[in-house]
């Protein structure tokens, strides 16, 4: 059995993507933010405060005939930019791109920062990473894709994210037609929850690949590629207009700027970022200042390959070899 489902992107500044999922009979429909760098399905739902809810889809068990309360169940999670959400837990059936989960733990919120609040595109994630990540007490929940890996043809899934375009995540199956390159795998190391590996090297524009090993996560719930201080560095020596700019937290340039391409090499391959992926958007709306999408990891302690760095790639999740795998796009 294999599922594919669609995910768009949420602005113009291809800030998060967006996924329909279906949850309970009959079923509810949500938009929700599917997230390798975490590891909890938890939706924004009729236990909701109304003025925290207002504006978002909402889950209501109540009008789920196959939803069971799972008693004694909390959980309380904090992601990478602050924000935060908790709740109790219901078990449901959840639906993925035509592939369904009878019985899938559905965190419904009872808090949800102000972030979450406010934007309303989305109510709530589906969480990829590994089960050791899961944050509901008394007993860790499985994510989805781990219950759903038994029955699927192959225990992997792909992301396919697009510039401003309809992409997909498949569940089962890799759709080599979606990439150009060959598809390099690497260990996948899940031991803290996310999808870390290791990078063997970059360089800017064109230049031949240095051996320089960046070790990170491939994380679709981030919206930017962060990485060390010296790399950011060596690619903004490029942009003749580049600063750092206090108020935006990151380096800013002349959107008439022409930008070198950044290229990463990992298992045998190199995946190249055009110029393009890498201006994110004006400042703001009408602004001829436009924000880098490689931005510094430094304050984060963690490299990321968020979404600038994965939509020039297919990239595959592979639970059963325990890897990953990167394919130019
Ligand atoms: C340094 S980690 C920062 C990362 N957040 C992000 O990347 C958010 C995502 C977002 C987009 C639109 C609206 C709201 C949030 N974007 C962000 O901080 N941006 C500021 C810079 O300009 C680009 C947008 C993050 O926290 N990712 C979470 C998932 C994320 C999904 C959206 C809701 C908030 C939570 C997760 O991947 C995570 O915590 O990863 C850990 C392992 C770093």
């Amino acid at each position: 059995q294999t599922g594919s489902a669609n995910t768009n992107p949420s602005d113009s500044a291809d800030d998060e993507y967006i996924t329909s999922v279906s949850i309970g009979t009959p079923a509810q429909v949500l938009p929700l933010d599917f997230d390798t760098g975490s590891s909890d399905l938890w939706v924004f739902s009729s236990e909701t405060p109304k003025s925290s809810a207002s504006g978002h889809v909402t889950y209501s068990p109540s009008k789920s005939s196959t939803a069971k309360k799972l008693s004694g169940s909390t959980w309380s999670i904090e992601y990478g930019d602050k924000s935060s959400s908790s709740g109790d837990v219901y078990t449901d059936i959840v639906t993925i791109g035509g592939f369904s989960v009878k019985t899938q733990a559905v965190e419904s919120a009872t808090k949800v920062s102000t972030q979450f609040v406010q934007d309303t595109v989305i109510s709530g994630l589906v969480g990829l990473g590994f089960d050791v990540g899961n944050q509901v007490s008394p007993r860790p929940q499985k994510t989805w894709f781990s219950n759903a890996a038994s029955s699927l043809a192959e225990p992997l899934f792909t992301a396919d994210l697009r510039h401003q375009e309809t992409g997909s995540y498949n569940f089962g199956f890799i759709d080599t037609s979606l990439a150009k390159g060959t598809i390099g795998y690497t260990p996948a190391d899940g031991s803290e929850g996310y999808w870390g590996f290791t990078a063997t090297g970059y360089s800017v524009g064109g230049a031949k690949l240095n051996r320089n090993s960046i070790t990170g996560i491939a994380d679709t719930g981030t919206t930017l590629l962060l990485l060390p201080d010296n790399i950011v560095d060596a690619y903004y020596n490029n942009v003749e207009s580049a600063e750092y700019d206090d108020s935006q937290e990151g380096v800013v340039f002349d959107c008439s700027e022409d930008l070198p391409s950044f290229s990463f090499g990992v298992g045998g391959q190199t995946i190249t970022i055009s110029g393009d992926l890498l201006n994110l958007t004006p400042i703001e709306e009408g602004s001829s200042t436009c924000f880098g999408g490689l931005q510094s990891s430094a304050d984060i302690g963690i490299n990321i390959f968020g979404d600038v760095a994965l939509k020039a790639a297919l990239v595959v999740f592979d639970l059963g070899n325990e890897r990953l795998g990167w394919a130019q796009k």
